[in-house]
């Protein structure tokens, strides 16, 4: 019999992209097997589906289905019997990105354009039916992670373009920059029903094409199979294909080794984040088709919770709302919602797509952290659900979650729970009077009351035992938060630390909308082609061009010498310092005098660009050391020459060491202001673009506070020229200039027990600056504020190398 001419093509194409007959063979007959015969759904989009499957099969290793002894699989062996060129497996995953790149460029569909590809499809009214009054659940297909066509549950549908805006600590005439982080709203098919007490998304289809995982999985050419899996058939709907049964060689594959930090994109799954070998490590079985479910109320115990079976049951309507996913490598995935905690609520209403959208990002945003490389998705979709149980029942409540930050977890579960505020010398803790834990942190703020909830000032002499000891933990102040733990002491007097609220990662407050989606984050910005460790790779690192094709790391984790000395220099050096001027200067602007000041400058400096989520290498790679958090022992002591609080280190410090990063709450600097009434400690400017990319709203130009909520970098005390450490840019997300990590290195060898202090840029003469003035005590030769800090006369001389030395007169 003459060869089937498709099945030839078929063979043809995936020779092309490199992949032997012998390959093809057995997944192309599972896959006509599975479509009954479907051609058009193995062809579409140059042969996506059996692309995918075939890579999905290397994935999991599925043992080969019995063949089907019809004429299209008797093609196939006669075919197949071509001996072919063996493809080695550790090409497999460059083949796929290839194929991805082809199957983008001449794939049917039409490329995504970043921000514009949400797309409703169209659902008909009459597709939907109602769901039992008494079942009350929600159920989303989410299909086909990033596509244009296909809009997916969790897809960012928005991306904020690149806004320049800079960063730099509140210093006068000091810079820090980075960039905006875009949050992509949720992508979700809306299915109207406004009466009915159910509400079905489909997000993986297009139109009104059946729902179906060959369909889903065919559709676009950027979707990653791994990450799709088919799930359980939902019950047969009127004007819906029925589903297949899915063969028990599907694998539930959930993409977690390396943590999704924001809403898939439709269109951009980072290889990164989809490591099989993460399947193993997390107890998932590989070759059987099956399906998590998580209950939100307890998320930790729950994500162990999966099932073996294709069985999406109904929850049963005792147990909490809960959620559950499956999906095939086929690339679908399923997601069913039930809020079973609305059952006889009579006043339940699904919301609208967009209401449910714009609460999550509010939620993602605010609650997530979303720069926090352990972004959990599962948690929110926990949420989404919670949102729609919200909407759903209360429409009047919305505004007020909007305005406010939901508490730190640490403070929910902490005995001095509740909420943090500032008073003339640091922190005092409140208490609401709401059980809800709602919070907001603002200096003057305590005794606010935030979204109907009353916070309530209590003086630190009315904590309880309980809390006092919660609060001054003296084996860690970061209680638990960081890797390693920081002990403090006070060799001095009894004095604790003053309270504020331990975090490891900044955490974005009202309206400094710090967002980011992976979508936004463009493929030039990123080493997607990288694999395990960049620093030992041969090719170019597209990272590394950030800092002229060369790392700033050594393998030791320290930075390099040269990259070092160039940073002290241009901080340092007048004649080495850049200072970028704004033409209407953020800072000067949010003080909201009559007249705008002249922009005092901004110091340029060297930017550190690490690798992260979208980029090809692994965690350990040795260009991520700041994302990695605190590292050496260090402690927190009262210092014995009035500074107050400082940092020291309990073991030597290399030079270029990195110590830690100064993470607070990320604020406008409106919002600075507002809060300012009483100058702040603790604020840094994220100035590092500005006056370099302009900043044309003040809601971008951001900094950080850490006087409410910080780590450990709020104790390091200020030094005059030559402090030990100094603060350097570090972008990790995104590289859009408006958000960025401020990360301090060691700028020569430590000695153990000495204090950490930096150079806060501050001009000790300027009394409008944001930071709190204090009489300088640094005991530096070079200090700045000599003339407040002694009566006696200083004498001051500009070196031979331009830098400028003050002497204390002896008397
Ligand atoms: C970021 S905090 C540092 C931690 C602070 N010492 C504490 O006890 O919490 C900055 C404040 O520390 C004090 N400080 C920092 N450096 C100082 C210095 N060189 N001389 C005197 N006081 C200093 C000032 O009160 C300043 O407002």
């Amino acid at each position: 019999m003459a060869p089937n001419p498709r099945i030839k093509q078929a063979f043809r194409s995936m020779e092309e992209i490199g992949i032997s007959k012998e390959k093809v063979k057995p997944v192309l007959k599972k896959l006509l097997k599975l479509y009954d015969k479907n051609w058009e759904l193995i062809e579409s989009e140059n042969y996506r589906v059996l692309a995918d499957a075939i890579f999905e099969e290397d994935d999991s290793k599925v043992p080969e289905q019995e063949a089907d002894k019809n004429s299209d699989v008797e093609d196939i062996e006669e075919e197949g019997s071509v001996p072919d060129e063996v493809v080695r497996p550790l090409k497999r995953r460059r083949l796929r990105k290839k194929y991805d790149q082809e199957s983008c460029s001449h794939g049917n569909d039409s490329s995504n354009v970043a921000g514009t590809f949400f797309k409703k499809p169209k659902v008909e009214e009459d597709e939907l039916p109602p769901a039992p009054l008494q079942q009350q659940s929600l159920q989303c297909n989410v299909g086909n992670i990033g596509t244009e066509s296909l809009p997916t549950l969790i897809g960012p549908v928005s991306s904020r373009p690149t806004s320049p805006a800079p960063v730099s600590p509140l210093h006068g005439g000091r810079n820090k920059g980075k960039q905006t982080v875009e949050h992509s709203p949720l992508a979700v098919q809306e299915r109207p029903k406004p009466n009915s007490h159910s509400s079905q998304m489909d997000v993986s289809h297009k139109g009104k094409e059946p729902i179906s995982p060959h369909v889903a999985s065919s559709r676009n050419g950027l979707e990653r199979a791994s990450l799709a899996l088919c799930i359980k058939d939902p019950a047969p709907e009127p004007g819906i294909s029925p589903k297949k049964s899915v063969p028990v060689t599907h694998a539930l594959v959930i993409p977690k080794e390396e943590p999704i930090t924001d809403v898939i994109p439709g269109d951009e799954i980072p290889i990164a984040v989809i490591h099989p070998d993460s399947l193993s490590e997390r107890g998932l079985s590989v070759g059987d088709f099956s399906i998590a479910k998580l209950n939100w109320q307890e998320p930790s115990a729950s994500r162990s919770e999966r099932h073996s079976s294709c069985d999406l049951a109904t929850a049963p309507e005792e147990v909490p709302s809960s959620l559950e996913i499956a999906s095939t490598p086929l690339g679908e995935v399923k997601v069913s919602l039930s809020y079973n905690s609305a059952l006889g609520r009579s006043n339940f209403q699904l919301p609208s797509v967009d209401e449910l959208r714009e609460l999550m990002e509010q939620r993602c945003l605010r609650s997530y952290k979303l720069i926090d490389p352990n972004f959990d998705v599962f948690k929110v979709l926990g949420d989404m659900c919670e949102c729609i149980l919200e909407l759903a029942t209360s429409s009047s409540n919305k505004l007020q979650e909007v305005n406010v930050i939901p508490a730190l977890d640490v403070l929910k579960k902490s005995p001095a729970r509740n909420a943090v505020s500032n008073s003339e010398n640091g922190c005092l803790l409140a208490r609401m009077l709401n059980e809800s834990f709602n919070v907001q942190c603002s200096t003057i703020g305590c005794g606010d009351n935030v979204g109907g909830k009353e916070l309530v000032v209590v003086p630190q002499h009315e904590l309880t035992p309980d809390e006092l000891r919660w609060l001054h933990d003296a084996s860690d102040i970061t209680r638990g938060e960081e890797k390693v733990k920081i002990s403090w002491v006070n060799e001095n007097s009894k004095d604790f630390p003053p309270p504020f609220q331990y975090i490891s990662k900044n955490l974005v407050f009202q309206n400094a909308h710090v967002r980011f989606c992976l979508f936004g984050i463009g493929d030039e910005s990123c080493c997607q082609t990288c694999f395990g460790d960049c620093l030992l790779s041969q090719q170019l690192c597209t990272c590394s061009r950030h800092s002229g094709g060369n790392f700033v790391y050594t393998s030791a984790g320290v930075l390099k010498e040269d990259f070092l000395e160039e940073c002290i220099t241009m901080t340092r050096d007048p004649q080495r310092q850049c200072l970028l001027s704004c033409v209407e200067c953020p800072l000067e602007r949010s003080k909201k005098d009559d007249v705008l000041e002249p922009c005092k400058g901004h110091l340029k400096r060297n930017v550190i660009k690490e690798c992260w989520n979208k980029c090809g290498c692994n965690k350990r790679c040795g260009n991520r050391v700041v994302q990695r958090g605190v590292n050496y022992k260090l402690q927190v002591f009262l210092t014995p020459d009035g500074k107050g609080w400082g940092l020291r280190t309990l073991e030597k410090l290399p030079k270029g060491a990195f110590v830690c990063e100064f993470v607070g709450e990320i604020l406008t600097i409106s919002e600075l202001y507002t809060r300012n009434r009483e100058k702040h400690a603790s604020p840094v400017l994220l100035d590092a673009y500005w006056g370099l990319t302009g900043v044309s709203m003040d809601e971008e130009a951001l900094c950080l506070d850490a006087t409410c909520y910080g780590n450990v970098a709020r104790f390091i005390n200020h030094r005059c020229f030559d402090a030990n450490l100094i603060e350097i840019p570090v972008e990790v997300e995104s590289p859009d200039l408006h958000y960025y990590h401020l990360a301090f290195f060691t700028t020569r060898e430590v000695e153990a027990l000495e204090e950490l202090t930096w150079d806060y840029g501050l001009d000790f003469g300027d009394l409008d600056h944001p930071v709190k003035q204090f009489q300088c005590r640094c005991g530096s030769t070079f200090c700045r504020n000599m003339k407040r800090s002694t009566s006696k006369p200083v004498r001051t001389t500009v070196l031979d190398d331009g830098l400028i030395r003050h002497d204390h007169q002896m008397n």
